[in-house]
């Protein structure tokens, strides 16, 4: 394990105030105990969750079942801080409560971590390790049928447009990239508009730990466009959870241009993509 994996491992977790880490959904107990346990961890803003945010981890269901050796015990959301500046993200409380009522009332297994949402930035890499110690060091992992341990792996589940970045200079450092793909690894979900061979070429060395899935229905719902039909007046029921979209109106959600929105960075037609990406290397 390389030195500074080792350094941040060992590192204790600041939590967020009056923060406690939610578990009631993980599945503790294998099915099959010749599978690996794994949880699936979505990065993201979430500005609002939409049904494609949570088709994410069906489809990776799907998949998981079908190609791997591995068996899903539990799927987590985690909203980026609102440090993270992207243009069209709301606050955390809002987006963490539209997550939480997007889980619970359309999914027996999603959760809403909160950690990175309600404090300063935090890397995906230290996320993953975040998930890593709750469940592994302070839960103590999950056991098969018959009380044997097993250590869950956690896994990154993410669109094909936020693997693309990973080519990109100056977002991720290498230090974190290997840490993701080599030590946790992930499930990436076809994205249109974004290829999945152009995202992966230079991620190579750890092909091993990427598992690519690809849209059987093609459907390019985003939250930027669901910001931009909010502000137009526009419907978007059946785009996102109806308690999201009751939510949203109760709270007059998105309805204005303020600062750090898409118009003021031409971004009203854009579908991926923040500005805020560069510059989060440790
Ligand atoms: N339609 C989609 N298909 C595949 N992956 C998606 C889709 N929408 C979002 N994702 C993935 O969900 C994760 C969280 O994305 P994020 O919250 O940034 O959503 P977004 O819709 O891209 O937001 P925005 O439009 O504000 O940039 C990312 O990994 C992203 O790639
Ligand atoms: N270096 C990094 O850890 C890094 C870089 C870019 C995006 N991300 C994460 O990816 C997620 C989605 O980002 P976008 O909304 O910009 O697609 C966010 O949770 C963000 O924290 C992490």
């Amino acid at each position: 394990m390389a030195e500074e994996t080792v350094a941040r491992r060992t590192n204790s977790f600041s939590n967020p105030p009056n923060y406690s880490f939610i578990s009631h959904r993980l599945n503790k107990t294998l099915r099959d105990s010749n599978k690996q346990p794994i949880v699936l961890v979505a990065c993201g803003s979430f500005s609002p969750v939409t049904y494609l945010h949570l088709r994410m981890f069906e489809m990776a269901k799907d998949f998981v079942r079908q190609n791997t050796d591995f068996e899903i015990v539990g799927g987590y959301l985690s909203p980026v801080s609102d440090m993270y500046k992207k243009p069209g993200l709301l606050n955390a409380r809002h987006r963490v409560n539209m997550c939480t009522l997007a889980a619970e009332q359309t999914s027996s297994w999603l959760m809403i971590d909160s950690w990175e949402a309600f404090q300063s930035y935090q890397r995906t890499a230290v996320v993953l390790d975040h998930f890593d110690y709750e469940i592994n060091t302070v839960l103590g992992g999950v056991h098969t049928q018959s009380g044997e341990h097993r250590n869950v792996r956690v896994m990154l589940l993410a669109g094909s447009d936020l693997i693309s970045t990973m080519s990109e200079p100056g977002v991720w450092s290498h230090a974190d990239l290997d840490h993701i793909l080599g030590r946790y690894g992930t499930f990436i979900i076809e994205r249109a508009g974004s290829g999945m061979d152009q995202a992966t070429d230079s991620l190579a060395r750890w092909r091993s730990n990427i598992y690519l899935i690809p849209q059987l229905i093609q459907n390019d719902v985003s939250s930027t466009k669901v910001r931009l039909f909010l502000r137009r007046g526009l419907s978007v029921k059946y785009l996102l959870p109806a308690a999201v979209v009751e939510y949203i109106e109760e709270n007059n959600l998105y309805l204005d241009d303020g600062p750090g929105t898409e118009k003021d960075k031409g971004k009203d037609s854009d579908v991926s993509g923040g500005s805020s990406r560069k510059a989060l290397q440790s």
